[in-house]
């Protein structure tokens, strides 16, 4: 069978966007990082499946596999971009749509200049939550790679991440260390590894190797992360600009317990089709 689909990114992070609504297919975890292979593949960093809700109150469901073939809770620019296939595909006429997926619940609001609006729900820092080897909430915590302690900030958005503040993200040691803080023991279904530069209260720049993607040029739910843990720490107020290498994102959040607010862009690339089974 042939599979329509649409290639789109959110400020670099690129995504595969299939539609389950209107078409039948099933992915297993070779399918995807075949498809996800940007030599003898589609490419991309995240694969997103649309599909009719579960909660009749949503409007619909949308799956998240990274490139490795793990499915995931949840992703922020793929958020935007799903909100922008959906109006594009005409699958719905809102402009604000409720989505479910494996994380929880969003509500998306496509924006009268085409960026996208999310409420990513409130941060979770409860170590069960994230999960994170710890038995108390913390600010930082301690984990140790390679014999030296590292002092990171440990966030759910549905999907966990690490914070590692630096002080200057290009000279940042992404590539060795990402994969490590990835894959480390204390975080039982890996992590996302966030690099952060605090520029001043109200920005920093951000880059981040991605649990089963590695280094993407975008990371939307990890710049919630690393907006939440710096709000958290003081070293931040609402609403915080987020440089990332692909582009920068608008964060709000008012404090523990309160959703988190992100702007920005979803472009679509192209339409295509590939045989599929
Ligand atoms: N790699 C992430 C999923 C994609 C998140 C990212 N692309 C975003 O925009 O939030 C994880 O394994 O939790």
């Amino acid at each position: 069978m042939l599979l329509h689909f649409t290639k789109m990114h959110g400020l670099g992070n690129d995504f595969m966007v299939v539609d389950l609504v209107t078409q039948r297919a099933r992915f297993d975890e070779a399918c995807i990082r075949q498809l996800a292979d940007r030599h003898f593949g589609i490419g991309f960093d995240q694969l997103l499946v649309v599909e009719p809700p579960r909660d009749p109150d949503m409007d619909f469901r949308y799956r998240i596999y990274n490139a490795d073939g793990s499915e995931v809770e949840n992703c922020g620019n793929g958020a935007r971009c799903f909100a922008r296939f959906v109006c594009d595909q005409r699958l719905t006429h809102k402009r604000e749509i409720r989505v479910e997926t494996q994380g929880g619940q969003l509500t998306l609001v496509i924006e009268d200049d085409g960026r996208v609006r999310v409420n990513m729900g409130a941060p979770r820092f409860a170590p069960a939550d994230v999960p994170f080897d710890a038995t108390e909430d913390r600010p930082l915590h301690d984990i140790v790679v390679d014999g030296e302690t590292l002092q990171v900030g440990v966030v759910s958005m549905g999907n966990p991440h690490a914070v590692l503040q630096v002080d200057d993200v290009d000279n940042a040691p992404v590539e060795t260390l990402g994969p490590k803080i990835e894959s480390h023991p204390c975080f039982p279904r890996r992590v996302n590894a966030g690099f952060m530069q605090v520029v001043s209260r109200h920005a920093v720049r951000l880059r981040v190797f991605e649990r089963g993607a590695g280094e993407t040029l975008a990371c939307g739910t990890g710049a919630c992360a690393a907006v939440a843990s710096g709000i958290r720490r003081g070293l931040l107020e609402s609403p915080v600009d987020v440089e990332l290498p692909g582009g920068t994102l608008t964060l709000e959040w008012a404090g523990d317990g309160e959703p988190l607010f992100m702007t920005g862009p979803a472009v679509r690339v192209f339409d295509g089709r590939v045989p599929l089974g």
